[in-house]
């Protein structure tokens, strides 16, 4: 029996999820000479609560940060988004070296990582109902970069040891994602999809140009996590990232010249 890593593989996922041939699929090769500049996008604000910050955990399938999101206090306006976005988690992709991990590209660049946060709009009542709703969810993707230690990130590494399993979590209190933003705010945006499994077509997508940086130590600790459960055989959580999907006749935007 394959470890699962292997089974739910992306060729695989379209067998049960047929929108993964869908016309607004994510991530994408972000072209930065074919993407248009639009005055009209405002600025990103993005305000985030460091007490709405609950746990820390191995899903499976990455690591995952999971905020309150009962009170508007962790949230993303303005941006290419009209509405309030409510802050539900933040997560990571990445690869089994540093050539590779992220999901968007940048002109068929790969960066070792990419930081997820997922926001949900509250025009819907909740996430699980925003998250099927084609203007339900805005995620802010930030490539990470090999460079030096980035002390933002020793944090959630340090919970990394608790959680190395799948289903494992453990309490994550005080944690500000806003150090994990890069200085420069501009920003690319599209239509694009979950990148996963139901991978449903209800993401604003807005990817940072600036990215931010690990070590490459840091980025050996996120290697260290498995996708399989206590008890089975180890299977080493890399890899997990999405390649990119057809763009389908979609723009690409940009926040800046
Ligand atoms: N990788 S992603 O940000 O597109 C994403 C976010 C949430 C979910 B989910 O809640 O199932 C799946 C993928
Ligand atoms: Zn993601």
């Amino acid at each position: 029996i394959p470890p699962a890593s292997k089974t739910l593989r992306p060729q695989k996922w379209v067998e049960n999820f047929p929108i993964a041939d869908g016309v607004r699929q994510s991530p994408i090769d972000i072209v930065p000479g074919q993407a248009s500049y639009d005055a009209g996008l405002k600025p990103l604000d993005l305000k985030y609560d460091p007490s709405t910050c609950l746990d820390i955990l191995n899903n499976g399938h990455s690591v995952q940060v999971t905020f309150a999101d009962d009170t508007d206090s962790s949230r993303l306006t303005d941006g290419p988004i009209s509405g309030l976005y409510r802050l539900k988690q933040f997560h990571f992709h990445w690869g089994a070296s540093d050539d590779k991990g992220s999901e968007h590209t940048v002109a068929g660049t790969k960066y070792p990582a990419e930081l997820h946060l997922v926001h949900w709009n509250t025009k819907y009542a909740s996430f699980s109902e925003a998250a099927s709703k084609p203007d339900g969810l805005a995620v802010v993707g930030v490539f990470l970069k090999i460079g030096g230690e980035n002390p933002n990130l020793q944090k959630l590494l340090k919970a990394f040891d608790t959680i190395k399993s799948k289903g494992k979590q453990t309490s994550f209190a005080n944690f500000d994602p806003s150090t994990l933003l890069p200085g420069c705010l501009d920003y690319w945006t599209y239509d694009g999809s979950l990148t996963t499994p139901p991978l449903y077509e209800s993401v604003t997508w807005i990817v940072c140009k600036e990215p931010i940086t690990a070590s490459s130590a840091q980025m050996a600790k996120f290697r260290t996590l498995l996708f399989s459960a206590d008890g089975a055989a180890p299977d080493c959580m890399v890899n997990n990232y999405r390649p990119p999907q057809p763009l389908k006749g979609r723009t690409v935007r940009a926040s800046f010249k």
